[in-house]
Parts: structure tokens; sequence; C-alpha cells
């Protein structure tokens, strides 16, 4: 049996070989009946649970991350199921994730290149619903190059192919020292430099068009505030 503060030896082998540590890429991590249920759930929320950036929306759940701690919200039943599925698996140190972004792009969204910041446990699980998408890693600027310029291109490193109803799990130099990003575009062009190709199903050369893609980002914020108890008051 696996130890629960260890990655769990069911997950050793969707291990990524060929690609920094570590990347975990496990297809059909989810049923179609799951995710036609997920994306139910998504849209049922309240219109004011959105919140609209200029390139995509998202929802928060289990409260808002803050450098001084998360007041912590209880997380809907029907995403409690799969952060403790995948904490089961032993993803965050033996933690329990405590927070799902949800985050939708319509096709020609995307996200910048970012870096997850301190705030987190240094694991991100991403849940895809709807459509595939193309996840993009970069190096940091190089603090020792400086007179190279150092465009997007020349930074890039690999993609990775998030099929709908995957699992992707990041950790170490994935997740503390790449920065990811989608780019915006409507179709995505598979190369050699998709670093799961073939467990994902595609071949170089393939053009993939977008669908609305939804995807479920489930962290362990280990910073959390309770809010105080008013007791004696009037
Ligand atoms: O949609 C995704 O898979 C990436 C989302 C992301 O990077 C984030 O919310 O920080
Ligand atoms: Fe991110």
């Amino acid at each position: 049996m696996a130890h629960p503060s260890q990655i769990s030896d069911e997950l050793e082998k969707y291990i990524l070989k060929n690609a920094p540590p570590t990347v975990y890429y496990i297809p059909d991590f989810i049923t179609e009946t799951e995710e036609e249920y997920l994306l139910q759930q998504v849209y049922n929320a309240p219109k004011p649970k959105w919140t609209q950036l200029s390139r995509r929306r998202l929802q928060n759940w289990g409260g808002l991350p803050h450098q001084k701690g998360m007041f912590a919200e209880k997380l809907p039943d029907w995403l409690l199921k799969y952060t403790e599925k995948i904490s089961a698996l032993g993803a965050f140190a033996g933690k329990t994730a405590n927070h799902v972004l949800v985050n939708e792009y319509k096709p020609g969204e995307g996200i910048m290149p970012h870096e997850d910041g301190p705030m987190y446990h240094p694991t991100v699980t991403t849940i895809s619903l709807g459509s595939h998408t193309l996840l993009d890693f970069y190096r940091p600027i190089s603090q020792t190059e400086l007179e190279v310029p150092q465009t997007e291109e020349s930074r890039y490193v690999l993609s990775l192919l998030l099929q709908q109803r995957s699992l992707l799990i990041l950790q170490g130099d994935m997740y503390e020292r790449y920065l990811h990003g989608i780019r915006e575009v409507i179709t995505d062009t598979l190369t050699d430099s998709v670093a799961n190709l073939s467990c994902a199903g595609g071949h170089a050369g393939d053009v993939l068009p977008r669908g609305t893609r939804v995807s479920l980002t489930i962290r362990h914020v280990p910073k959390v505030i309770r809010a105080p108890l008013m007791l004696g008051r009037k």
C-alpha cells in the first residue's frame, strides 16, 4: 500500500519521462457521465459566481487565497468528491486539496505564461472538461543572460496535450521553475514538442480545433484563517 504522504504506486506509471520533473498525465481520469455532470454543475452556478476576464472567465471555490491566509469556505459536494479522490492519490503530500479554480476558455482564449506562486502547496492538478487544450511551458527569464533577447519563442520548452477528461499533476521544477500558459488560438497543431503526444493519443501533424474548455484547477492552500467566533456579541 502506498504511504499517504507519497504519490501512490498507481500513479507512478503515469510519469512522463521526456519532461522535466515532474509531470503525471492520466488520460480518461473521469468518465463521460462524470464529465457531463461536472459541466452541468459548473453551468448551474449562479451568474455572480463567474468573474469575467478579458480572455477567459472563472469561478473561485474554497475561499480567496491571500498571502495572509485564506478564509476557507466549504467546497460543494460535487467538487469534494474530486478533491478527495485526487488527494487520496498522494498528490498533496498527505494534505487534502481545499481550493478549486474553474476556468472557461472559448476557442481563441487562453492564459498568459505565468507562475502559480507561493500561496499554494507546490502541486497543481487539473481536470479538463469539454475540449482539449495545449498547455505550453517556458523557461523563466534568465538573470544572467540579459544581453541575449529572451523572446517567448526562445524560452519555450515543451507542450502538454490535455485531452478532455484527463488529469494532469505538476510538481517540482515543472511547477516551481517553469512558467505555463495557453495560447489564444482556435486550433492546435501537434508537433514532437508535445511531451505526452503518444499517451494522449495524438500524432505529430494532427490539427485539433478547440471547443469550449472548462478546467478544474485543484490545489492545496496551506495557510488558512478560520473566521473568529463571535462569542458573547450582543
Ligand atoms: O486551464 C488551465 O489548465 C490552466 C489554468 C491555470 O494555469 C491557472 O488557473 O493558474
Ligand atoms: Fe496557472
